[in-house]
């Protein structure tokens, strides 16, 4: 077997998207060595190729910056989660908002203001999706080691909210007994109003005894219900159901699905709320309307709904069944619609008929929403709710060639020391008044 080769030394000059220090190699190609910070030098050894570069890992730290941090979690470097503690707040906060603001400058706005970032404290996390493996019968619960399909078993977790960390070793306790449970599976936990919600992704189905097993855990610590589901399947079941489930959404009460989209922290959706309702044009007549695209729960349809009437479009029939019933229980200012706006984007002539427009779409963006957006004449403000800077920057490319200027724009780091960023960008029709 060929022996790995000898780490070479390297000056770090920039993060990488992923939040990886790169380096220029000797023949002058990209390295990514994670764990590294810009103006640091370190001893690093080539494991790959990646992209057009190379990966490698640290093996050195030969001059730390001034930006390095003591990371705070003993899992750091093996688990996948929160690759960044090893950067301090105030520079790692710098680098999110210049991510977007390189964004924007590539999609033809160099000069938007960004605001500094609302970052979210640790412990507030209120969704997780954890894997799941069974070990010579032991069950191992928590996130994939990074790069790799590992699971890295945790016992803490510095993000999550305690209620839900809370609920770790009671699982792999109960888990160790469940039949339905055979190699491997995964674990959606949810932390609503009504407690910790529960779905269990599994590669068996639950028998007599799994289900009597579940419902005594449910009544044990506090889950009003547990769903689980085939590992690829779409339809969940629940299993135990002990209580009712809620959450409130700009003060509506909401009932949602098993493993429901919520945004990842309450501090990081009130930052979300308060961006968007910022961005809304200054003056709406009592007949505005708003439409809010890719509505989810209503997260976004709520609030906006102080406002103005709000038509809320949504794709996945779980998300809008849930929707559509706190709205009718909420003074009928939401009109919930389930429309998949891939197939059945809104055409300019439906979207001229609101004051503005908010969007949050999933991580790949609005691809075919966007270009009839931009082709509208009417509409006031497009408010642009991204988890992905890259799709942000090719979808607001389009609105800059249609002649919409950028108002504001907002990052939200919701997922703490990670390399994902949220952000909330106004576009408004014509010149600054
Ligand atoms: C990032 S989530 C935002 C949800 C909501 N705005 C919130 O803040 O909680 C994106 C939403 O887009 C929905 N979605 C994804 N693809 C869609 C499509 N083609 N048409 C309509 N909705 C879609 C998902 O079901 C999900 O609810």
């Amino acid at each position: 077997m060929p022996l790995p080769p000898e780490p070479t030394e390297y000056d770090i000059a920039r993060l990488g998207a992923a939040g990886d220090g790169v380096a220029q190699g000797a023949d002058g190609r990209p390295v990514f060595i994670p764990y590294a910070l810009p103006g640091e030098r370190v001893a690093a050894r080539v494991t790959g190729k990646l992209g057009e570069g190379q990966a490698a890992e640290l093996t050195a730290l030969l001059r730390p910056a001034p930006e390095r941090a003591e990371p705070p979690c003993p899992y750091f470097g093996r688990c996948g989660g929160c690759t960044m503690q090893h950067m301090a707040i105030p520079p790692y906060a710098e680098w999110k908002r210049a991510r977007l603001a390189e964004a924007l400058s590539r999609a033809g706005y160099p000069d938007a203001v960004v605001a500094e970032p609302a970052v979210t404290p640790p412990q507030t996390r209120r969704r997780a999706d954890l894997a799941l493996r069974r070990a010579d019968g032991v069950p191992v619960l928590g996130f994939h080691a990074r790069g790799s399909g590992a699971v890295v078993d945790l016992d803490t977790c510095l993000v999550l909210d305690p209620a839900l960390v809370a609920l770790f070793q009671p699982l792999k306790t109960m888990l160790r007994s469940l039949a339905a449970f055979r190699r491997e599976g995964s674990a959606v936990l949810n932390l609503l109003d009504s407690g910790p919600d529960l779905l269990l992704r599994l590669d068996g189905i639950p028998n007599v005894a799994d289900r009597a097993l579940l419902a005594d855990f449910a009544r044990a610590h506090g889950l009003p219900r547990i769903a689980c589901a085939p590992l690829k399947g779409m339809v969940s079941e629940n299993v135990a159901q002990v209580g009712a489930v809620s959450i409130a959404l700009g003060g509506v009460s909401v009932a949602p699905a098993p493993g429901a989209f919520l945004q990842a922290t309450p501090q990081g959706e009130a930052a979300i709320v308060a961006a968007v309702l910022a961005g809304l044009p200054p003056k709406l007549t009592g007949k505005a309307r708003i439409a809010d695209l890719y509505a989810g729960l209503g997260t976004l349809s709520f609030p906006l709904s102080a406002r103005a009437r709000v038509t809320a479009y949504e794709g996945a029939p779980d998300a809008v069944a849930a929707l559509d019933a706190a709205a009718r229980h909420s003074g009928g200012k939401v009109q919930a619609v389930r429309r998949d706006l891939s197939r059945q984007p809104l055409m300019p002539k439906e979207l001229d008929a609101f004051a503005a427009v908010v969007l949050d779409p999933p991580f790949a963006g609005a691809a075919d929403q966007m270009p009839l957006l931009a082709r509208t004449t009417k509409l006031e403000r497009i408010i642009y709710v991204s988890c992905n800077p890259a799709a942000l920057g090719r979808d607001a490319k389009l609105l800059q060639a249609a002649g919409w200027r950028l108002a504001s724009a907002t990052p939200v780091d919701q997922f703490l020391w990670s390399a994902q960023l949220e952000a909330v960008v106004v576009f408004a029709r014509g010149r600054k008044a």
